[in-house]
């Protein structure tokens, strides 16, 4: 979804093409979890270089520049040929640099960084969500018949449920508020900051230039103000106003304030879809010898938090 509308491509049946994507993409997202030593002891420089860290930055680096650059090319390329009122994301931004209207001048590179943030920000983060909320369902059988029934019982059979289909499910988006809520599936610490003056938060001096990191982990998971904060209990959300929007700090796995997550209208519509036709036309079994108490939640360690060991479900057609 996110190729189609930044690049205006599927990367799914593409080959060679498909493969080098899908290499390059878990290696970028490898080293932004990494640990780099000069970010915390400066002249330490040289252990990362030795640990061979550059070398491996450098290399994404470059096979991000030349993979987008042959996008950019693509894309300005008159003789291409372009669906009728087919914009993407790069085309915008192309259109920007022409018209040359904004109170700088966009460079390629300014254009490569956005379909950067956009990749990393958007494909991961869903798709780690998704197989969390199918691991909660799983390990608790109340709810997944629950949030079937509410949608079973009011649809008449279709083929695909469509976005407006969904809107009435309170149930199917508790579970996604509570999904969010206790797996955090993207950056359980946020993304980190650094203060530009001094000041005081909490009670606590922060000195200029302090890395900062909000722990909205503990926060979600925050027994004063959670009541059975390690229970899945997506009814939480039916009884409270809560949401994830920014304005309430107990619930923040999109951020907050003026970097709040710019894409959570389009997560929440995408993870409402794919979870609601997920549960709407299939029954999911756990594998034979499987019990809902052998489905682990170790987590891999990163900007995204993926489950550790795959998830491993059979579905069977709901007739
Ligand atoms: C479950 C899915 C997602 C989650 C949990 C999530 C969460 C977040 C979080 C926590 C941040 C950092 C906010 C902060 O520092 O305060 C962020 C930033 C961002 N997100 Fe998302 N995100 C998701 C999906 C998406 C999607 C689908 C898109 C694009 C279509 C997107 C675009 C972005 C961008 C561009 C930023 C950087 C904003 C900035 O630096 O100003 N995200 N997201």
């Amino acid at each position: 979804m996110i190729c189609r509308i930044a690049f205006g491509k599927s990367y799914e049946d593409e080959g060679h093409e498909r493969s080098r994507f899908h290499e390059m993409l878990p290696e970028f997202q490898a080293l932004l979890a990494e640990f780099f030593v000069a970010d915390y002891i400066p002249f330490t420089g040289w252990i990362d270089k030795v640990r061979g860290l550059h070398g491996r930055v450098d290399k994404s680096f470059k096979e991000f520049d030349e993979f987008y650059q042959e996008i950019i090319d693509e894309h300005l390329d008159p003789n291409r040929e372009q669906i009728k009122d087919e914009e993407v994301i790069v085309d915008v931004l192309l259109q920007l640099m022409k018209e040359r209207s904004l109170p700088f001048d966009i460079t390629f590179d300014h254009i490569k960084g956005v379909l950067m943030n956009m990749l990393v920000a958007a494909t991961d983060t869903t798709s780690a969500t998704l197989v969390w909320a199918m691991t909660a369902l799983i390990k608790n059988p109340r709810v997944m018949k629950k949030v079937q029934e509410e949608i079973r019982n009011s649809e008449s059979k279709k083929y695909f449920l469509e976005e407006h289909d969904i809107q009435k499910f309170h149930y199917l988006k508790a579970v996604i508020k509570e999904t969010q809520r206790l797996y955090l599936p993207a950056a359980p610490l946020l993304v980190s900051r650094e203060s530009r003056e001094k000041c005081t938060i909490g009670g606590y001096n922060i000195p200029a230039k302090t890395i900062l990191y909000v722990n909205a982990w503990a926060i979600q998971r925050d027994p004063n103000v959670w009541k059975n904060p390690e229970k899945f209990y997506p009814e939480r959300f039916l009884e409270s106003s809560i949401n994830f929007l920014g304005k309430d700090f107990e619930l923040i796995p999109f951020g907050a304030g003026r970097r709040i997550c710019p894409g959570i209208s389009m997560v929440v519509a995408s993870l409402e879809l794919i979870l609601a036709n997920l549960v709407y036309f299939f029954d999911w079994k756990l594998p034979d010898g499987l019990m809902e108490e052998d489905i682990d939640t170790e987590m891999l360690p990163g900007i995204a938090q993926h489950k550790k060991n795959p998830l491993r479900l059979v579905a069977n057609i709901y007739k």
